[in-house]
């Protein structure tokens, strides 16, 4: 048989001229068996860590799916590729399982009103963040990011009086002055006959608000046309990420080393609002001389100030101006409540007169009710203490958490819980209950939120003055505007962000 014959000027060892085929062969067989160790080898370990996790990890025995148990990709897939819907996942493993749930292979979750202080004590008892949670506030070196328990406590110290009850008192003549813009903006809105993005209005006040409280200045969003408010701008753009943020925490600082005209280009108003922070950081640092502050703490703390101090308050008080416009029964009972104590000057009535109104605090606290607050569960891990709920003890050092959803709207504390109700508070008060233990809103023990009393001030002062003066008609917009329907952090609609728009259609006095 005739075969192929190299020409014999070739020396058939070396000089063959497809030899170095035959190697780069060779290599590639090797190269392909190395990926396959290596494949076989990760396999190997994630089945193994999955075993693991499903029959021998301290959380083995606690009720909930397989899946979950055994990784993590289940939460991601409903947080991060479908966009912050893992909460309704929570719910349905309740409805299945019961109320305590392991949720991933890590952390618990507990939905009973009743074990809601257990999670959250104060006082003395040890509570520390979750580091594989905070990475959701975008904000590293931040009091809300902050693990451990002491260190909490001492850098909450440094800002607690701030924020005290006698602070925020005699922060009132900062919030008037603000409120009667915002009054004079409905005013000129009701002679235009325009349609205002309430939303953005009330973002545009607690932002104003709470700059100028931080920082001496603020930068005038209540003044602005459209009401543009840089923090709202860079909050919205931050939330999108937040839960990819949690999986992927180096992308935080990544996005802190670039250079700020880079971060513009895809992030403008992050940038914006980063600018501006830096900026004020710089000039109170300059004034204070503190040598020892680093200025990017500083910063993520300012930045943590005003994004909880704009949002949060804003999107309470969305949902009180939808549902005392939508319905006008509710407005007409405030109003007649508050007659007696308001006169022109409505906004400079003082805040502990309005505190005694039974059926404002039911529309305040209605309003923080079905705004939630924070809607992600906030997980809380009690590094030498374990937590005992019915047959299970759960080891120290578990992250265990409860959303603000599942409080809010428990239909065993608060009946109907869709209602926006103002009397079910007026009725519980006359019983003598108090309501306010089930509704976490601002959280609850040693981590809740620290801007709660000027929250209060700000949406008593608000709620009052806008009712007393002005009657809204809803415009393109419907209850699901400000239904949780995703949790970015904070709840966000079908449609996004919460919005609700009215236009004046009374001026009252
Ligand atoms: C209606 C108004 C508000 C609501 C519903 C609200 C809600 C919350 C919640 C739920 C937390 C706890 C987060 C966690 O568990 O990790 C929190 C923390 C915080 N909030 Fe608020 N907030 C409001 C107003 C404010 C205001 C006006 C400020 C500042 C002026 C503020 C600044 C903060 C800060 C700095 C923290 C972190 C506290 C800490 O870690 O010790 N919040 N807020």
């Amino acid at each position: 048989m005739v075969g192929f014959q190299f020409p014999t000027y070739f020396n058939s060892d070396s000089q063959h001229p497809l030899l170095p085929y035959r190697l780069l062969i060779q290599n590639s067989d090797m190269e392909s068996l190395r990926l396959w160790i290596l494949l076989s080898l990760i396999v190997a370990s994630l089945f193994t860590r999955s075993i693991y996790r499903l029959y021998f990890h301290p959380l083995s025995k606690f009720p909930g799916p397989k899946l979950t148990a055994a990784t993590h990709l289940h939460e991601f897939y409903h947080d991060v590729v479908r966009n912050g819907m893992f909460l309704w996942e929570i719910q349905k493993m309740h409805e299945k399982y019961g109320p305590i749930v392991r949720i991933n292979p890590r952390e618990i979750h507990i939905k009973d009103p009743y074990y809601h202080e257990q999670i959250y004590p104060s006082g003395g008892r040890k509570r520390e963040k979750d580091p594989n949670f905070v990475p959701l506030f975008a904000a590293p070196l931040s009091i809300i990011s902050t693990i451990d328990h002491e260190h909490h406590h001492f850098r909450r110290g440094i800002l607690s009086g701030f924020f005290s009850k006698k602070s925020v008192v005699s922060m009132t003549p900062l919030i008037q002055e603000k409120l009667s813009i915002l009054m004079e903006r409905f005013e000129q809105a009701y002679q235009d006959s325009a349609v205002v993005d309430l939303t953005a209005a009330f973002c545009a006040l607690t932002g104003d608000i709470v700059t100028h409280y931080t920082y001496g200045q603020s930068s005038d969003s209540l003044r602005d046309k459209d009401f543009k408010n840089n923090i709202r701008g860079g909050i919205l753009e931050l939330e999108s990420a937040n839960h990819l943020n949690r999986f992927v925490p180096s992308l935080i600082p990544f996005i802190q080393l670039m250079p700020s005209w880079l971060v513009a280009r895809f992030k403008p108003a992050t940038a914006a609002i980063l600018g501006e922070v830096t900026e004020h950081s710089q000039n109170a640092l300059e004034e204070s001389s503190q040598e020892d502050c680093i200025n990017g703490k500083q910063t993520l703390e300012g930045m943590i100030l005003l994004s909880g101090g704009t949002e949060s308050p804003a999107n309470a008080l969305s949902v009180a101006a939808f549902h005392l416009s939508n319905d006008k029964s509710i407005a007409t009972k405030l109003r007649t409540e508050l007659n007696p104590v308001m006169g022109m000057e409505a906004h400079l009535v003082p805040l502990a007169k309005l505190e005694q109104l039974p059926y404002l605090t039911g529309v305040v606290n209605e309003a923080l009710r079905l705004s939630f607050g924070l809607i992600s569960r906030p997980p809380r891990v009690a590094p030498d203490e374990s937590l005992v709920y019915q047959k299970y003890a759960i080891p120290p050092g578990t992250p265990v958490s409860t959303s603000s959803y599942f409080m809010n709207m428990d239909p065993t504390i608060f009946t109907d819980p869709e209602l926006f109700s103002p009397e079910r508070w007026v009725l519980a008060s006359e019983r003598g209950e108090n309501l306010t233990r089930f509704m976490s809103a601002f959280g609850k023990g040693s981590r809740a939120c620290i801007g709660l009393n000027s929250g209060y001030a700000e949406l008593y002062f608000t709620i009052a003055a806008m009712t007393h003066h002005f009657e809204f008609d809803l415009y393109e917009t419907t209850q699901e505007d400000i239904r949780p329907f995703r949790d970015r952090g904070l709840p966000f609609s079908k449609n996004g962000h919460w919005r609700v728009k009215a236009k004046v259609s009374r001026l009252i006095k």
